[in-house]
C-alpha cells in the first residue's frame, strides 16, 4: 500500500477576478521507503505541493478540492492541532534555510530531546542519548559536546545536518525536503544530499525531495515527478524519465543539463517561459513552447496517460501504450 496518496489536489488563491489555480489536479503516491523527486522550473508548484502535504499551506492559499492521505488516513482536513502532531510524528520537514527550522534561543540538544519526548515514549535521559546518536548519524563531530551548542555556533552545512537530525527525531515515515541544499555552499551540497539519502534509506523513511536540480534527482531518487504550470507533466522511474523522456518538456529539461563529455558551445535552453497562473493557455499549458505541438494540444488539456514505462500528460501518447519516447534534445 502507498504511504502517501495525493488525489486530484487543487490549490487556489483568491485573485482580483476570481481565483488563481496554483495546483491543478495533482495526483501521485509515495511508497514506504521510496525517494520521489519533484522537479520543475520556478513557479511550477513544487513548494505548494510540499506545503499542502505537511499542512503548512499559507492562507489565503487553500486546498479547494482533492485529498491527501497518509497510511490511508485523510490528513488535508485535520484540525490544526491534530496536523501538528502528524507533522512531528509522521512527517518530518526540511526547508532550504536551516534557520527556519531551528529555534535560535535553544541548544540543538534541547530542540532534539523535546521533539523526541513529545512524540516517543522515552524518558529525558534516553531522549538525550538518542539525540546524541542522531547527531553522530548525521555526521556532527564530537556530538556529545556539540549537543549543547546553539544553532548559530554551527556552520551552514552542519546546521542543515542538525535539521535532518531534527526531522528524523520522531522517526517519521515521510520526510518532505524542499530545496534542502540550495542555501548551502556548492562544495557541501552533495555531502548533504548523500547524507539525506543514506540516512533515510537506513531508517526506511520515504522522502519527497523538491529541487531544481536534475543532477540531484538522478543521483538520489527512485522516481521523479516533473511539474509544469501547477500540473504534473510526467512521472515515472527516474532512469526512464531521464533516459527516455516521454513529455517534450521533460526532454527539454534533460537537454538543459550540461554534459561535460560533450563540447557544447552554448547550454540548451527551452525557448519561452512558463505561463503565469492567470495566463495559462487552453489545452496543454506547454503548447506555446512545444515543438511537437499539434491541433489537439490547443483544444484539450491532457491528463497523465501511460507513455511507455512512465506516465505523461501529452497527447503524443494518446491511444498508444507503447508510444515512442523522445530523444534528449529532440525538441530543440
Ligand atoms: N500567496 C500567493 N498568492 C498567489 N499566488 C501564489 C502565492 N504563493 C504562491 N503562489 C503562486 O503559486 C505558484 C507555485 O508556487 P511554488 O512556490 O509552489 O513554485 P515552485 O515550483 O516551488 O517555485 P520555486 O522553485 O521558485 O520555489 C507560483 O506561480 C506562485 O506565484
Amino acid at each position: 500500500m502507498s504511504l502517501l496518496q495525493v488525489n486530484n489536489l487543487v490549490v487556489e488563491f483568491p485573485h482580483r477576478r476570481g481565483t488563481l489555480r496554483a495546483l491543478d489536479d495533482i495526483s501521485f503516491d509515495i511508497a514506504p521507503g521510496e525517494i520521489l523527486g519533484v522537479v520543475g522550473e520556478s513557479g511550477a508548484g513544487k513548494s505548494l505541493t510540499g506545503a499542502s502535504i505537511i499542512g503548512l499551506l499559507e492562507p489565503p492559499g487553500r486546498v479547494a478540492s482533492g485529498e491527501i492521505r497518509l497510511e490511508g488516513r485523510r490528513i488535508d482536513n485535520l484540525p490544526h492541532e491534530e496536523m501538528r502532531k502528524v507533522r512531528g510524528r509522521k512527517i518530518g520537514a526540511i526547508f532550504q534555510d536551516p534557520l527556519t527550522s531551528l529555534n535560535p534561543l535553544y541548544s540543538v540538544g534541547r530542540q532534539l530531546t523535546e521533539t523526541i519526548i513529545t512524540h516517543l515514549p522515552v524518558n529525558p535521559a534516553e531522549a538525550r542519548k538518542r539525540a546524541i546518536q542522531l547527531l553522530r548519524d548525521t555526521g556532527i563531530p564530537a556530538a556529545e559536546q556539540r549537543i549543547d551548542h546553539f544553532p548559530h555556533q554551527f556552520s551552514g552545512g552542519m546546521r542543515q545536518r542538525v535539521v535532518i537530525a531534527l526531522a528524523l527525531a520522531a522517526e517519521p515515515q515521510l520526510i518532505v525536503a524542499d530545496e534542502p541544499t540550495t542555501a548551502l555552499d556548492v562544495s557541501i551540497q552533495a555531502q548533504i544530499i548523500t547524507l539525506l539519502k543514506t540516512i533515510c534509506k537506513e531508517r526506511g523513511a520515504a522522502v519527497m525531495l523538491i529541487t531544481h536540480d536534475m543532477g540531484v534527482i538522478a543521483e538520489t531518487c527512485d522516481r521523479v515527478a516533473v511539474m509544469y504550470a501547477g500540473r504534473i507533466a510526467e512521472i515515472g522511474p527516474v532512469h526512464e524519465v531521464i533516459n527516455h523522456p516521454a513529455h517534450p518538456y521533460t526532454a527539454g529539461l534533460m537537454a538543459c543539463i550540461p554534459d561535460m563529455s560533450v563540447d557544447r558551445e552554448r547550454l540548451h535552453q527551452i525557448d519561452g517561459a512558463m505561463p503565469r497562473l492567470n495566463a495559462i493557455p487552453p489545452g496543454c499549458a506547454y503548447n506555446p513552447r512545444c515543438e511537437r505541438v499539434f491541433a489537439r494540444c490547443h483544444a484539450e488539456r491532457p491528463d497523465l496517460m501511460p507513455a511507455g514505462v512512465t506516465r505523461a500528460a501529452c497527447w503524443l501518447h494518446a491511444g498508444s501504450s507503447a508510444a515512442p519516447t523522445l530523444a534528449q534534445g529532440e525538441v530543440a
